[in-house]
């Protein structure tokens, strides 16, 4: 200890001899020392003033100028209280834009598409052009997977064409009976909530474990059986997922800063247990591999029908078995896609009913008509219900689950016509485009599923899968597994509003998701 004083002692001692004139080295220190600062402030001066406002392609784009030097305007979307906001007030302020121009951390120049032009050339004339930024990945990887979500260019395309059989129209069908028998133990579930709470549910958490429920079984085949009771793998799911307070600030933070490795008791947490979902998904895919091949690894027969069980046909079928790791990522990501979107689709939905009655009988109407003609509905009966297609779309176009989904120009491109300089980060939100007033009229706020009768203007402002080649693959899947558990509790339920406050949202959030739980209350139909 007394050396290392002495050395810091010393140290200092020659520095301030370096500053006094007294050592030869003091010109070319504090020359060195000058040139290093003017460089720094030239650099800093030209990224932060001279290039944003003089040299930028983007310069011209418009958006809001009250930005923090460093923070951009992260500060307002983290005291937005919403996470849509500040991005919509932007959309209603300059309601002609094809684009807006914001700052993001390290005040960079982020882009928010907001017209249909802009966002059919990222998502479907330039898809590959575009990537998912390496923060997004280093943030949401380790829990969705790498799978689909995550790949890149010709891995992305040969594995999307691999998953276009598992998620053919013909196998999802097969899928239909785990979707109904599932949705009769929702109704269970809600008659044992009217005998013991008098109805009053919390959609969050009931849709979350049933929409769990499905996905394991519809993908891995596994019943995990949620709803009864939260398994340790839907413990395990929900904490990474869904963390106490403390947590949700650590997520948030190491969005831009990896702060994974810090020893705290939460990030202990959140590493155990997401490596535990991970462990027990591979067994599953382990074992599933074992079941499905002979010794000299030949697919053998089976009864199964589950996601997993037809991605590992389709990959032996076209002789281009994956590894175990490759088949853990898609699963993680139908795990992590699959259910908390579709669980938010139906929150959302549950509470539209609750709120518009009339919407509520009128739908009912149309399913007991249904019903009464085909007891038992397939594929085709379920999508010739054409009230049933609009208020489906409506709540996804007013309540879309999935936030954003950000991009970064993987080379210099032109969108609308604007050069986006490589590296530029481009922010795709559904609501952006789907409560925008120049796509869908100044009513764009309300819930009115009639509009879906009218003309859409264009494919690409229903926005809540995206479109183009990396369009959501489970969409088929999850409008089916939606529709059939509405069919199913529209028939014996009648659904009441009871929150009165106004719903507070949690912020940020990759899922529109209401903090502190939804109620409705519920309550059989006489027979
Ligand atoms: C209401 C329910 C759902 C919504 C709103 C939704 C929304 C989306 C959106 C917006 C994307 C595009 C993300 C991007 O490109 O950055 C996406 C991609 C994806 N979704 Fe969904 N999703 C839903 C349900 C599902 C289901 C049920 C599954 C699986 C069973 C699924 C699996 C996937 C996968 C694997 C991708 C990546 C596709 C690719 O990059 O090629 N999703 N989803």
């Amino acid at each position: 200890m007394r050396n290392q004083l002495h050395l810091a002692v010393s140290a200092l001692g020659a520095l301030s001899l370096a500053f006094t004139g007294e050592n030869p080295s003091v010109g070319i220190l504090q020359a060195f020392l000058v040139i290093f600062l003017a460089i720094f402030a030239a650099r800093a001066t030209y990224r932060l003033w001279i290039y944003p406002n003089f040299v930028s392609p983007l310069r011209h784009l418009p958006g809001p100028k009250n930005h923090h030097f460093l923070l951009g305007h992260m500060i307002s979307q983290f005291f937005s209280g919403n996470p849509n906001e500040p991005y919509l007030s932007w959309v209603r302020q300059w309601p002609d834009a094809e684009m807006i121009r914001y700052f993001t951390f390290g005040n960079a120049e982020a882009i928010l598409v907001t017209g249909l032009d802009a966002f059919r050339d990222v998502l479907s004339v330039k898809p590959y052009s575009f990537v998912k930024p390496e923060l997004y990945k280093r943030f949401l990887g380790p829990v969705v997977g790498k799978g689909l979500v995550f790949a890149e260019g010709e891995e992305h395309k040969a594995h999307r064409k691999l998953m276009a059989g598992p998620f053919a129209l013909n196998k999802l069908k097969q899928l239909i009976p785990v979707f109904k028998e599932k949705a009769e133990h929702l109704s269970g579930y809600f008659d044992r909530a009217i005998e013991v709470d008098g109805g009053t549910v919390e959609l969050v958490k009931t849709y979350t474990s049933i929409t769990l429920d499905i996905i394991g079984v519809a993908a891995l085949g596994v019943d995990l059986r949620n709803l009864d009771a939260p398994t340790p793998f839907h413990v395990c799911y929900s904490r990474t997922f869904d963390p106490p307070i403390f947590g949700q600030a650590l997520m948030a933070i190491d969005i831009f800063v990896p702060i994974r490795w810090i020893p705290l008791e939460e990030n202990r947490k959140y590493l155990s247990y997401s490596a535990e979902v991970h462990r027990m998904t591979l067994e599953i895919v382990r074992d599933r591999i074992r079941e499905l091949t002979d010794e000299n690894g030949k697919l053998v027969a089976t009864e199964r029908k589950d996601l997993l069980t037809f991605l590992i046909q389709e990959t032996y079928e076209a002789e281009n078995p994956w590894t175990e790791q490759e088949y853990l990522g898609h699963m993680l990501n139908m795990l992590a896609a699959g259910h908390e979107t579709t669980a938010s689709a139906l929150q959302w939905a549950t509470h539209a009913l609750a709120k518009h009655p009339e919407v509520q009988t009128r739908l009912r109407s149309e399913i007991l008509a249904m019903l009464k003609k085909t007891p038992n509905p397939g594929y085709t009966e379920l999508e010739n219900l054409r009230y049933l297609n609009n208020f489906s779309r409506e709540v996804l176009r007013v309540w879309c689950p999935a936030i954003e989904s950000p991009r970064k120009a993987a080379e210099d491109v032109l969108v609308n016509g604007v050069l986006i300089p490589k590296g530029t980060y481009i922010l795709l939100m559904p609501s952006a485009i789907q409560l925008n007033p120049r796509i869908w009229g100044d009513d764009a706020d309300q819930f009115r599923p009639d509009r879906w009768d009218g003309k859409i203007a264009d494919a690409h402002a229903f926005a809540a899968f995206f479109q183009g080649p990396r369009q959501c693959i489970g969409r088929v899947f999850s409008m089916m597994e939606f529709k059939i558990i509405l069919v199913e509790i529209l028939s014996k339920f009648q659904f009441d509003a009871v929150e009165t406050e106004e719903i507070v949202l949690v912020n940020p959030s990759p899922l529109l998701r209401p903090s502190g739980g939804l109620r409705a209350k519920v309550s059989r139909l006489p027979s």
